[in-house]
């Protein structure tokens, strides 16, 4: 029997970068949580401390925040490429580098009924993500990027029914017809290729999940996600397969009866645990070799 170095990476992890354009008085933001980390050869550092293969991770965090003044930022994937095939080229040992990337949404405050120049506030629809992946050195390389949304909190205050599921002794669920259905959505799809028009497809995808949950009539929010989903892969090309994760976020009606008030579907307790968690994935029966897309990526896999 030995003992063995198996599977490693390593980086830094969330930093907080906002990045300020001002060219003009009108200043435009960008709020990005980026993670790097590298994977190879570093069994040196690992079994004998030795850290001439090693880029520091300090090193990483700072060609992070200076590629954010060098180079721009551009679309969150765009700038992840970059920065994984920047660290490849630097790190002789590393054959793999992952960047994942938040963005967190800010808009102008309304003053006087146009946007501040200067002044945001987040009211954004959900939180933009993306994780590259990129294997292999030199001419061999090969990103592979999914992105998604994460944060996506809705709600329907009909249009959802649930009954006719299975039951046995401790089932208490009571049948219903009409109820709230509430998620925060975890939403990450794998592009096919990386030749994509990247903020154009993350709105589309965006407002097109949005409008499904909106107009999906729901049995079940099984039903919801795998409609969602099939939209997506059906106007989408570019991606390849789609993850979804949703809490359950329950709504009980609360029963007044006691004190002699009738409650038509009009007053909830909003549980905030436990939740039902409810994941699926939708994908082309055809859809490429995923390599290593959904290495390290947060959520189920
Ligand atoms: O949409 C739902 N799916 C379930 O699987 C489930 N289970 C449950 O108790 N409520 C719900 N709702």
């Amino acid at each position: 029997m030995a003992i063995v170095l198996g599977p490693n990476q390593y980086g830094k992890a969330q930093n907080h970068l906002v990045r300020v354009y001002r060219d003009t008085p009108r200043h435009e933001i960008r709020d990005l949580t980026v993670s790097s980390a590298l994977r190879g050869d570093f069994a040196g550092a690992h079994i004998e401390g030795d850290q001439s293969d090693v880029l520091p991770t300090d090193t990483q965090k700072n060609t992070i925040f200076s590629f954010a003044k060098e180079k721009g930022i551009g679309a969150i994937e765009d700038f992840a490429v970059t920065l994984a095939d920047h660290f490849l080229d630097r790190t002789p040992a590393a054959d793999g580098a992952r960047i994942e990337i938040d963005e967190t949404p800010w808009q102008r405050i309304p003053v006087g009924g146009k946007g501040h120049d200067h002044s945001f506030v987040q009211t954004g629809v959900g939180t933009r993500t993306t994780v590259v992946n990129v294997d292999g050195r030199g001419g061999e390389r090969r990103a592979h990027v999914v992105s998604g949304i994460k944060n996506l909190t809705v709600l329907k205050s009909t249009g959802s029914e649930f009954h006719g599921f299975l039951k046995d002794s401790y089932t208490t669920l009571p049948e219903t017809d009409d109820r709230i259905l509430a998620t925060s959505l975890v939403a990450r799809w794998r592009y096919d290729h990386t030749d994509v028009a990247w903020d154009e497809s993350y709105e589309s995808i965006r407002d097109l999940m949005l409008e499904q949950f909106a107009e999906i009539h729901s049995y079940a929010l099984q039903q919801t996600l795998y409609g969602m989903g099939h939209a997506v892969l059906e106007k989408h090309p570019e991606v390849a397969e789609i993850r979804l994760s949703a809490p359950n976020k329950h709504h009980f009606l609360v029963d007044l009866s006691p004190f002699g008030v009738d409650n038509p579907h009009e007053v909830f307790y909003a549980a905030d645990r436990p939740f039902g968690l409810i994941e699926a994935s939708v994908l082309r029966d055809d859809a490429s070799d995923p390599g290593s897309a959904w290495h390290a990526v947060p959520g189920w896999v």
